[in-house]
């Protein structure tokens, strides 16, 4: 299954700059560690926003809700969430 999700990311203006900068590694790190298992398929930086578009490919809409739960930024996030489905015009296989 796959959804598109727009995360945008507001960290405390008086947050720790060590504490982000520990939170942002271990964001990284696990976004990293995602996109290998392919369950973070895209992952676009929004121009001139703290922000992504990424699509996410798991087994159940449960799955997609624990992962971005367990994100170290989901604190300081707004996220919304579409679910994708195949277009009947793509040529792209793995569309699914
Ligand atoms: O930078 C972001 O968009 C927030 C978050 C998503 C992946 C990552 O490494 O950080």
């Amino acid at each position: 299954m796959l959804f598109h999700v727009k995360m945008s990311v507001h960290l405390p203006v008086d947050m720790n700059p060590e504490r982000a900068a520990n939170l942002k590694a271990e964001e990284k790190a696990l976004a990293q560690r995602l996109q290998q298992e392919g369950k973070w398929r895209h992952l676009w930086r929004i121009a001139g926003l703290y922000a992504n578009y990424s699509v996410f490919d798991v087994d159940s809409v449960q799955e997609l809700h624990d992962l971005l739960m367990q994100l170290p930024l989901y604190p300081y996030m707004a996220i919304e969430v579409n679910a994708l489905c195949r277009h009947p015009s793509s040529i792209h296989a793995d569309d699914r």
